[in-house]
């Protein structure tokens, strides 16, 4: 992403020396975060590729440009989301590109395929833990992104695949997505709920971008993290969510 979450991760990405491919479907933003990129990183470090995520031929493609430039892959985030207005495209880019995003991630660095193993992080939501009336389908995508990605690590696992898959939720951010609950476009008929939404805002607090992108580069960095669930909330800061053992 060339804004929001997904800037603040390239930026802590970047600082620890890794190459980064941004896929943003936005040329504009994803023009303006590459020049940023060069002037700070220098040129070669990075590239923007724009893509829409839903497009599977040219996020395909995306993968490929990525290895052709950089020789490997190693991480993959799947962080692209939106918000409510039109359902079928919600769930398209908020699941249905994170599960095209995770088996593009796998065919590159999987050792089922011969390759050397690396790491993915798809990012769901507090959402997926308190529902909340201003987003059913949103809220549902990110419970999706969950079921899928543990059940992809435990998939990893067994396969031997050497790919950690590992999930982060954020609560509340402050990005140009939290402004869209203003906006009917991006909410549909749930824009109407805004003030309850801002009243929910305001209890729970506002994280900065920063701290997402320390999660995230945990998640990456510490290599005994495999199938978890990051929590980012302003009550606890960075912590997991514990499930009960399945009952024999
Ligand atoms: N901001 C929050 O409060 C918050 C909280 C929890 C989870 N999240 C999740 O974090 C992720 C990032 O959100 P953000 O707050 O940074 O949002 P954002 O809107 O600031 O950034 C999202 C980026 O995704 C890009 N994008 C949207 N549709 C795309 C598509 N079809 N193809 C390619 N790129 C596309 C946008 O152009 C944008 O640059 C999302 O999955 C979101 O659901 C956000
Ligand atoms: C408008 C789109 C922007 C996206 C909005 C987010 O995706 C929605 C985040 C939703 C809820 C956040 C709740 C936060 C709660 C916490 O601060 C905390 O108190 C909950 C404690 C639970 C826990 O930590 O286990």
């Amino acid at each position: 992403g060339a804004q929001g979450i997904g800037r603040a991760v390239v930026q802590s990405l970047m600082q620890s020396r890794a190459q980064v491919a941004v896929v943003d479907l936005n040329r504009s933003c994803g023009d303006q975060c590459k020049s940023e990129l060069d002037s700070e990183f220098g040129a070669d470090c990075s590239i923007f590729l724009q893509c829409d995520v839903t497009d599977a031929d040219a996020l395909t493609a995306a993968f490929q440009t990525t290895v052709d430039r950089f020789g490997h892959l190693d991480i993959v985030i799947n962080n692209a989301g939106i918000n409510e207005k039109n359902w079928e495209k919600t769930i398209q880019v908020n699941l249905t590109s994170v599960i095209k995003g995770t088996y593009l991630g796998l065919e590159h660095m999987s050792k089922e395929y011969g390759k050397g193993g690396g790491s993915i992080i798809n990012v769901s939501s507090m959402a997926a833990f308190l529902h909340s009336p201003h987003q059913p389908v949103y809220t549902a995508t990110k419970h999706g992104v969950i079921g899928f990605s543990r059940a992809m690590a435990d998939a990893s696992s067994l396969g031997g695949y050497g790919v950690r898959i590992n999930v982060l939720c954020p609560a509340f951010v402050d990005t140009p997505l939290l402004l869209s609950v203003e906006h009917e476009d991006n909410m549909g008929k749930f824009v109407k709920f805004k003030d309850d939404f801002k009243k929910s805002m305001n209890h729970f607090g506002v994280l900065k971008p920063s701290l997402i992108a320390d999660g995230m580069m945990m998640l990456i960095t510490d290599d005994t993290i495999h199938g978890a669930v990051m929590k980012i909330t302003c009550s606890k800061g960075i912590h997991f969510h514990t499930y009960e053992p399945m009952s024999t």
